[in-house]
């Protein structure tokens, strides 16, 4: 166990000050290694500081500190040091600070913007972690288990309004006060008395509609709702006029006075703190002082708290830098040298006064006597007659995941955030809707209306009146074929000469040019007669020319595919009508049945199944890669994990929620897909439905990450969409994973997309059940990944937290 000891006593030699600072730090030092009660007992630290001459001589005596006596503190900060940035370009915020917050007292902590009074109240709260140095708060350390800080032992104040604007005032406090654990009614009665103590609008108006001041006032009322035995405030009087700022105090003041209440409050307005029982004045990551306000005002023969704070200031500049001040070093001050009644009195001074100023156990009878007496509770906690050091009564984070008025409260936020907003909620259903519906509309259908120039020469020119015969009549033949041509897909251009129907298609005002010879008809006639000993000539003279325009690969090869078939049918005809066997005019490959699918392959069968699982994937990670860094902005994740809301809740309650949505878009994209477009679905419906909610929640989980990664919305929007591209060309989703490089193959198979789109076209086009490999792979994958991201999320958010 650590406790430190300084025991300064009357000393016969002068020392000077830096020495005696010295021996300050190595008796702290000591303390630090672990051997306090030697230095106490055989080793008394004593230091005259009398060199500046405000010390009239006086003796600094160390009392006992130890881990109890801190403990016995509401707060106790020792040797904190805490940067921001890394650790080679570090911003120093934090610098050997030290602070005692006595219980039943009010705290006004004081400095100028920036001199990091937030990031120490943070780290009081459990949100920030110090880089070295120790916290006590209500005798436990922040963040610990059964500590209860985080927790509901705490009632913070954010210096940012944090709260939800969608939210009415009696909501925004249900919120905070099921997270507390309170029951509904006990919230209601505390509403009200703080609605009319902080003379608040009706409970029903949303915060968003409130004047700044009001929502102030909302954010104080929430730190207030649970009556927590530590109240931190982060400037909780700004724009707040000054009869409401006179009556925070006042009620600051009575819930103090029986002891068992504690306050820490930052303000700009100085002179008003002059109504706390204790003031740290801090400057650069320091306290200058910790004394009471009229104790500081004597010391420094000040008027106001503005000018003390301005003096202390000066000293602390006119410091040279590495030679400590004898009234700074150690937390050991002038005013400390000054204080007390009697010249040749020790000024004691431990740990628990911790600061540069005053020892507060000296300054707390003064205290007493400034405050009504109501500082004696500061004495109840001695040992034998001590409350239990570390009071867990925030089980909740001992032996339980959650609560049900933690899940209650966050799923009510989810859900009625999502409803308060008309945007979302469109987003939400309809968008599904609305993919599905233009897939189906605009991929996979025949496209219609495509130009072919055609030169007949056997028709001599341009001719429409090409006579057509349906019997045997073996003349115009190139006509018969051209009739042949389905017209609703081609439109036919007749034109004069070869050149002219290629330089159409060369200036895109046809597709394909289709030319047929002078004497085709006769030709085609011969060729078919004679067989193998047709001449080349006749062959060549039989052909129809084709040039295609194949930039567009699939109206190139729906036309290649549309000119044979074309050519099949006419020549079946033909030979049917000729009382020839018709099956003379196929290839010799016989096309069965197929065991899948149909012998004219739709490409929507073939990318449906993807695009089933991306548009329901995509929208969660839409939905939810935004979330928590919306939350995280507007400081509502902050003050909720503040009020003893864990990662995994937060998380879980996110889940749950899109959840429910996912079930309905999944419903929806369903619905649409396969009974309004009548997409095939051979395959088992229940385990299409499991595994497309299964992709939902896998998004889902893909967002999280995001928006746990992510610092800034805009940076989360990218990732999205980022990942949209790649994600759906290398799952197979519009092109066969075989048709990439080995490589590529190996990383989509590893995407979460890939064997899920396998999975499910398995299961919709060819009927395959769950057993098939194939089909349970999609499953395992799906499931695999959602852990997964599910794991990064949780780490992300713990690692943040801290
Ligand atoms: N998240 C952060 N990352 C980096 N630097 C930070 C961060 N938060 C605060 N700082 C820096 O730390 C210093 C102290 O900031 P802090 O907010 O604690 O000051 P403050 O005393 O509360 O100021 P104010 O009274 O204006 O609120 C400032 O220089 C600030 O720029």
């Amino acid at each position: 166990m650590v406790s430190e000891a300084f025991k300064l006593s009357r000393v016969s030699e002068k020392k000077p000050a830096k020495d005696a600072a010295a021996e300050v730090r190595e008796a702290n030092s000591l303390a630090e290694r672990g051997g306090p009660e030697s230095v106490v007992s055989t080793s008394p630290a004593t230091v005259d500081v009398d060199k500046d001459g405000v010390g009239n001589g006086r003796r600094l005596v160390t009392q006992q500190s130890s881990v109890w006596t801190r403990r016995q503190q509401a707060v106790c900060v020792r040797h904190a040091f805490k940067h921001y940035g890394t650790n080679k370009n570090p911003n120093h915020v934090l610098q050997n600070l030290n602070m005692t917050v006595a219980k039943g007292t009010i705290y006004g902590l004081l400095g100028a913007s920036g001199c990091g009074k937030t990031t120490l109240l943070s780290c009081l709260v459990g949100r920030r972690h110090l880089n070295s140095g120790e916290i006590w708060v209500l005798g436990g350390k922040p963040g610990t288990k059964g500590s209860g800080v985080p927790g509901k032992r705490v009632g913070y104040m954010p210096q940012e309004i944090a709260l939800l604007g969608e939210f009415s005032i009696r909501e925004t406090m249900m919120y905070f006060g099921w997270i507390f654990g309170m029951p509904s009614s006990e919230i209601q009665e505390r509403l009200d008395f703080l609605l009319n103590f902080l003379d608040l609008p009706s409970q029903n108006r949303l915060v968003k509609n409130l004047s700044g001041g009001q929502q102030r006032r909302v954010s104080f009322a929430v730190a207030l709702m649970h009556d927590p035995e530590l109240l931190i405030l982060d400037e909780p009087t700004v724009g707040v006029d000054p009869l409401l700022r006179q009556s925070i105090w006042h009620h600051l003041v009575q819930i103090t006075k029986d002891g068992n209440k504690t306050v820490i409050i930052t303000t700009h307005y100085i002179e008003e703190a002059r109504q706390a029982h204790a003031i740290g004045l801090m400057r650069s990551g320091k306290l200058l002082a910790e004394e009471s306000p009229s104790a500081l005002l004597t010391t420094y023969n000040c008027l106001s708290l503005e000018e003390v704070f301005l003096k202390l200031s000066r000293k602390q500049g006119n410091s040279v830098p590495g030679v400590p001040d004898a009234n700074m070093t150690n937390n050991i001050s002038v005013a400390s040298l000054n204080w007390g009644n009697k010249k040749d009195e020790p000024v004691f001074v431990t740990e628990e006064s911790g600061v540069v100023g005053l020892n507060f156990h000296q300054s707390k009878e003064m205290l007493i006597n400034e405050s009504n007496g109501h500082l004696d509770a500061l004495n109840k906690n001695r040992p034998g007659k001590s409350e239990p050091v570390v009071d867990c009564d925030d089980c909740t984070d001992c032996c339980k995941l959650t609560t049900r008025g933690k899940m209650r409260a966050l799923l009510q936020k989810n859900f009625l955030r999502m409803w308060r907003n008309v945007g979302v909620m469109l987003f939400i259903f309809a968008l599904p809707v609305m993919q599905v519906i233009l897939f189906c509309l605009a991929i996979g259908r025949n496209p219609t209306g495509l130009h072919l120039a055609i030169v007949n020469h056997e028709m001599n020119f341009t001719t429409k009146e090409c006579p057509v015969y349906n019997n045997c009549s073996l003349s115009w033949l190139s006509c018969r074929y051209i009739q042949q041509l389905d017209n609703e897909t081609i439109v036919k251009d007749y034109y004069e000469t070869k050149d002219q129907a290629l330089d159409a298609v060369r200036m895109g005002e046809a597709w394909g040019a289709l030319y047929f010879t002078e004497n085709f008809t006769d030709a085609l006639v011969a060729r078919m007669a004679l067989g193998q000993s047709s001449d080349n000539e006749t062959l060549d003279q039989s052909e129809i020319r084709v040039w295609l325009d194949m930039s567009n690969q699939q109206i190139g090869l729906m036309l290649n595919r549309d000119l044979q078939f074309s050519y099949r049918d006419f020549a079946q005809d033909l030979l049917s009508q000729c009382n020839n066997n018709p099956k003379l005019a196929d290839i010799p490959i016989q096309f069965k049945d197929p065991i899948y699918g149909s012998n004219n392959p739709s490409f929507t069968d073939f990318v449906a199944p993807g695009v089933i699982l991306t548009i329901v994937f995509f929208l969660a990670v839409a939905l939810t890669s935004s979330a928590l860094i919306i939350e995280r902005m507007e400081g509502l994740l902050d003050r909720s994990w503040v009020a003893g809301v864990s990662p995994f809740e937060i998380l879980f309650s996110h889940v749950v929620t899109q959840f429910v949505v996912m079930c309905g878009q999944t419903a929806l994209v369903l619905i649409f897909m396969i009974a309004v477009f009548e997409v095939e679905c051979k395959g088992d419906m229940f385990w299409v439905i499991i595994l497309t909610i299964l992709q939902g929640l896998c998004g889902m989980c893909f967002g999280f990450v995001i928006s746990a990664i992510c610092e800034l919305e805009r940076n989360a929007i990218q990732l999205a969409l980022g990942s949209f591209y790649p994600t759906l060309l290398l799952s197979g989703v519009i092109w066969p994973v075989e048709g990439m490089p080995i490589v590529l193959r190996y990383i989509s198979l590893g995407l979460p997309l890939t064997m899920a789109t396998t999975s499910l076209r398995s299961m919709l086009t060819r009927g395959w059940q769950i057993n098939e490999p194939d089909v349970y792979n999609g499953f395992f994958a799906t499931i695999i990944w959602i852990a997964l991201f599910l794991t990064i999320s949780l780490v992300v958010l713990k690692v943040k937290r801290g």
